[in-house]
């Protein structure tokens, strides 16, 4: 059967306490590998989880993607991103992202398609984009797509600028786990927060399930909880 399970919260701090708290259930629920993702939607579930006495140090990450090109030491990669919001407080046993440094792309997707199916994940966190991508899944991958390169669109080159100087500077490609492997995770987390995001969260949960809008894939999971913020929520029908 399928469940959606809504949370509302006041704000995004306190939704970052609800998604942590979703975190450390998950674990004491013997989860052991945890899909991480990037963006600003779940850096306060990263802080209440450094805050907090969750132990990670059993636990494998996989994140959902990264820029081609970027180092992990460049502040602008995902790999860098995830060292300062959630790794340098909480290590686990194995973190992996996609070696955005490797221009092999069929490389890198081999190795991450390996690494996933060798560790089937047990929680997937996620953020959604204005144009209702998961991961960097822009609208219009097939749902049955495991790990690829993507050519990013403009809108999330113009909406993910904000971290870099300019649009110019934003990679216009990245490697991404695939819509496949996301609907993989034993449960699934979207949190959304702002007003920027009531539409597409509206259109990917209460909308026709299609490839246009990847996020309303989720529709089809068996254990997905989405947290929200008032605002977020308020196109929704509930
Ligand atoms: N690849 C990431 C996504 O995983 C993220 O969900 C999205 C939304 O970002 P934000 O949470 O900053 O709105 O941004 C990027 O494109």
């Amino acid at each position: 059967m399928i469940k959606m399970r809504i949370i509302i919260v006041k704000n995004i701090e306190a939704g970052g306490k609800k998604g942590a708290q979703i975190f450390s259930e998950a674990l004491a629920n013997g989860a052991k590998v945890f899909g991480l993702a990037t963006g600003s939607t779940p850096v306060t579930t990263y802080q209440a989880l450094a805050a907090s006495d969750i132990d990670f140090s059993n636990s494998v990450s996989i994140n959902l993607d990264e820029y081609v090109g970027l180092t992990p030491d460049n502040s602008q990669s995902y790999h860098y991103f995830m060292q300062k919001n959630l790794f340098d407080f909480k290590p686990f046993k194995k973190s992996y992202v996609p070696d955005g440094n490797n221009l092999d792309a069929a490389e890198v997707i081999d190795q991450y398609n390996h690494i996933i199916e060798t560790n089937p994940i047990d929680l997937q966190i996620l953020g959604i984009g204005q144009n209702g991508h998961i991961g960097f899944n822009e609208p219009g991958t097939p749902f049955d797509s495991e790990t690829h390169e993507v050519a990013l669109s403009q809108s999330t080159i113009n909406a993910n600028s904000r971290f870099f100087s300019s649009p110019e500077e934003v990679p216009q490609k990245a490697y991404s786990m695939g819509i496949a492997s996301i609907m993989g995770a034993k449960q699934i987390l979207l949190e959304a927060f702002g007003e920027k995001k009531a539409q597409i969260i509206k259109d990917a949960l209460q909308g026709p399930v299609t490839e246009d809008v990847p996020a309303s894939v989720l529709q089809q999971h068996p254990d997905l909880t989405v947290i929200l913020d008032e605002a977020a929520a308020s196109q929704l029908e509930l």
